[in-house]
């Protein structure tokens, strides 16, 4: 479809497929202990089995209306609820306890107990398993900060996330632009999934004969062979355009901010007075309607425009985990940790398969699909270096 600036917009592409089957792998499971190979020593070069169609489906075009643009800024709200205020607000709240924020968030905190109280008793299932990490990043691996370019994750963090990608195939998946994230986090060894997952690159995996993936293989900033999924690759020059427009409007409203990722654009509303929201969002609204084929999520005080096709963070997820070649689900044990609306996503994929945990980083009550919760990216840190002790101790053992 030919949507503006002679841009097109395809809902089907065709990608090569090296093969793609990662260091099998990294997560040993019982029955391979010895085996601790990082994601780093990756190095056989990928042979061409020729191309692949990857169909992506398109998804509706929502309607942006008033109703809409009062639903964005709702979501927004609920999404990054003041420190003070740990209740979701009556008429969104599934409980029928009374309430007050302490009784509803311990019924909260039942239904999503913690991942660290209850390691133990998770990590049972998951010895035998081949375990994937995957990690969001602000909010998760970062704290979230006024300023999105600033938000570092500190040191400790980058040493603990570095050990896990030692025993686990470990992916960031994140609505940033790539470069972006990894410019901030700075670990070759990980697979990196930007812009919701629309902008997938990772490290060329040993191969063997005959396994089949998808992807095109291309050399990273360092010269290094690395196999990279785009499958918006043809909305680019229209969120560069969505981008300048909104920037033009953004300039007149004091404190917001327009960020590039790439396959989507951010609209930061942390910084507006929240009596300017509703005109931030109906600026927003009268660019995006121009355009069928975009439309908007929540985020924490941020609005996505992202391209309308059946593609998201949880997508990214099962992208990682078939073209790693491991179809095989009851063998399987994704981790997912996340906090936002977007990983949603990502943990109702976790939620269908037999095998997983969900972990929503949040110390308010939100409504999730994830099975666990941990408070905030301290609480991660610790969850992580829990994560590395135990299967050293089981390598160990
Ligand atoms: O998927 P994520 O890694 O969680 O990225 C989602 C968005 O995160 C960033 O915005 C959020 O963090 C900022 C820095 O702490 C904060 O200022 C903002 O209010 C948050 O929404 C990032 O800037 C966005 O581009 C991402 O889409």
């Amino acid at each position: 479809m030919l949507l503006r600036n002679g841009c097109f917009f395809e809902v089907t592409i065709i990608v090569g497929a090296p093969p793609f089957k990662k260091a099998a792998m990294a997560s040993k499971s019982k029955t391979s202990k010895q085996n601790t190979t990082t994601n780093a020593s990756l190095s056989s070069p990928a042979t061409l089995t020729g191309a692949v169609h990857y169909s992506l489906k398109k998804i509706s075009p929502r309607k942006t209306d008033n109703k809409s643009i009062h639903e964005w800024l709702e979501s927004m709200k609920e999404s990054s609820p003041p420190r003070s205020r740990r209740c979701l607000r009556s008429d969104t709240s599934a409980t029928l306890e009374p309430e007050t924020p302490d009784t509803q968030y311990k019924a909260w905190k039942a239904r999503h107990p913690s991942a660290l109280d209850n390691f133990d008793r998770i990590f049972e299932v998951a010895d035998a398993k081949q375990i994937f990490v995957f990690l969001d990043y602000d909010g998760t691996l970062s704290p979230i900060v006024e300023d999105p370019e600033r938000a570092f994750m500190s040191d400790e963090m980058r040493n603990v996330v570095k050990e896990v990608a030692t025993f686990f195939v470990t992916a960031i998946i994140t609505g940033r632009r790539r470069e972006k994230v990894y410019e901030f986090v700075q670990l070759p060894e990980l697979y990196y999934a930007g812009s919701h997952g629309m902008d997938i690159m990772g490290p060329l995996p040993q191969t063997s004969n005959g396994v089949k993936t998808y992807g095109t293989k291309t050399l990273d900033g360092t010269g290094n062979e690395v196999v990279l999924f785009q499958p918006a690759n043809d909305i680019t020059c229209i969120m560069d355009e969505v981008y300048r427009l909104l920037e033009e409007k953004a300039r007149k409203i004091s404190g917001a901010r327009i960020e590039h990722n790439k396959f989507c654009v951010s609209v930061h509303f942390r910084c507006v007075k929240e009596e300017n929201w509703l005109h931030l969002a109906e600026e927003v609204n009268s660019v995006i309607k121009s355009y069928p084929n975009l439309y908007a999520t929540q985020g924490r005080k941020v609005l996505e425009i992202r391209p309308s096709i059946l593609w998201n963070k949880g997508r990214a997820l099962e992208f990682l985990i078939r073209t790693l070649g491991f179809a095989n689900r009851n063998g399987v044990f994704p981790i997912y940790i996340g906090d936002d609306q977007t990983d949603e996503d990502a943990f109702k994929v976790v939620a269908r398969r037999r095998h997983g945990l969900s972990i929503l980083v949040s110390d308010s009550v939100k409504e999730t699909h994830a099975s666990h919760s941990l408070q905030d990216p301290n609480e991660v840190l610790k969850f992580l270096q829990h994560l590395v002790k135990w299967r050293k101790m089981s390598v160990r053992s």
